[in-house]
């Protein structure tokens, strides 16, 4: 069995290549980083040390390809292939699409096997939306027969893998919790066989349940953590303002979930704990700059902060002032090796803080979010 995996980074190769090998695919990663993919095709194998664990799995049957030169490999890959994922992140997603409908294109000529694509990113809905980008290059009559032949179900992926550097390029360092989730309602044809994958009916609970939890509460710690002038997620939660803080956030989006899909308090607090206490690891340093990158994908309107704080205004009815307050040191986050956190900051210096949240949220600016987050500034 093959399969394709788009995005050779962190989670790529320790979480998806892991599972992929363990469940007996040969996988073929698509990257962009020349080191990597020259390591990938003269190593054929990886290390994924379980941090804390003094346990190493050895990863084989891999190789690479790179997309900066190698396109049509891809594409008769893609007419080979048995699953194609990606973990490339959901700003990349509409880059990856082009490649991949030309890929499904000339598959629907020669294979009829039916396919499945998953997106593992950090994002509601993120292999509807790949399969959006992908359609915008097919025509109506290849749009129906792909529609026949090829699924592109919803995931929720949860691993903590920091950035880090090792002697070899390719091994990596994760966190030995995982959770892959997929919804089986779009697969086509069988369940890929992958060990570790939970299927779901509807993916809706678990994946809010994961944003707006271990990323909620991952942001707050890395913004918050930013504001105190710390550079870990570790030293973050050694800091006892940052942790009420945390907890504060976490106890906001736990009342959005709990009414949302009535999950029992005590189960939800567990998982919460659990989430502080994977935080807190002491085997993993994880960088702030990492947890908060990408600060104006992360205050959009569907992401971990902006979602649940209305949903907190609307379903519970009271002012979320810790997420407000998360809110606010997100729009403060400065981080300049970050593309996102310098436009963010340059139109903060052009306009001010709230009319640039206004415009990265898309809320309105009557939103009783938008007065809570101008009090923090006022403050
Ligand atoms: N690291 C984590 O803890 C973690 C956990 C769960 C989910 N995720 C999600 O997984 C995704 C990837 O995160 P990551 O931490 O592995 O990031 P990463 O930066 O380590 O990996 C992304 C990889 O994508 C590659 N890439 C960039 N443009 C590409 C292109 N056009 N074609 C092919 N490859 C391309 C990069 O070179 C890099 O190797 C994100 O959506 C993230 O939210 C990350
Ligand atoms: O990947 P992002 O930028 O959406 O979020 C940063 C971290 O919160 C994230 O990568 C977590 O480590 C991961 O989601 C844990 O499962």
């Amino acid at each position: 069995m093959k399969a394709i995996h788009f995005g050779a980074g962190n989670i790529g190769r320790g979480f998806i290549g892991m599972l992929l090998d363990q469940s007996g695919y040969e996988t073929i990663f698509v990257d962009v980083n020349d080191q990597v993919i020259e390591a990938l095709n003269r190593e054929k194998s990886y290390d994924v040390r379980l941090a804390g664990a003094d346990q190493v799995v050895n990863v084989k049957n891999v190789s690479g390809i790179n997309s900066k030169y190698d396109e049509d490999d891809i594409i008769k890959l893609i007419t080979e292939a048995d699953l194609i994922t990606t973990a490339v992140g959901a700003n990349i997603l509409p880059i990856v699409a082009p490649v991949i409908s030309k890929g499904l294109q000339r598959r629907l000529e020669t294979n009829k096997t039916p396919l499945n694509i998953i997106a593992c990113e950090n994002m509601i809905g993120g292999s509807s939306e790949l399969m959006e980008h992908v359609y915008k290059h097919l025509r109506q009559g290849e749009q129906r027969d792909c529609d026949r032949l090829y699924g592109f179900p919803n995931a929720a992926v949860d691993r903590i893998v920091p950035d880090q550097k090792h002697e070899n390029p390719l091994t990596v360092e994760v966190e030995p919790f995982y959770e892959w989730v997929v919804e089986t309602k779009d697969i086509k044809g069988e369940q890929p066989n992958v060990t570790g994958i939970t299927y779901v009916e509807d993916l809706t609970p678990y994946i809010e349940r994961k944003l707006f939890t271990v990323n909620t509460g991952h942001a707050a710690a890395a913004y918050l953590g930013r504001q105190h002038g710390l550079e870990t997620i570790k030293e973050a939660m050694d800091d006892e303002t940052v942790v009420e803080k945390v907890r504060g956030t976490l106890s906001e989006t736990g009342a959005v979930l709990i009414e949302k899909y009535q999950f029992k308090r005590e189960d939800h607090e567990a998982y919460t704990n659990k989430i502080i206490e994977r935080f807190k690891n002491p085997s993993i340093s994880d960088e702030v700059t990492r947890v908060g990158r990408g600060p104006k994908r992360k205050l959009g309107p569907k992401d971990r902060l902006i979602r649940p704080s209305v949903e907190y205004v609307d379903l519970i009815q009271k002012e979320p002032v810790y997420l407000s307050g998360v809110i606010a040191a997100a729009l403060q986050f400065n981080d300049p090796n970050d593309e996102e956190s310098r436009e963010l900051q340059q139109s903060i210096k052009d306009k001010g803080e709230i009319p640039t949240l206004l415009q990265v949220s898309e809320l309105p600016e009557n939103h009783p979010v938008v007065k809570l987050v101008e009090q923090h500034f006022n403050h």
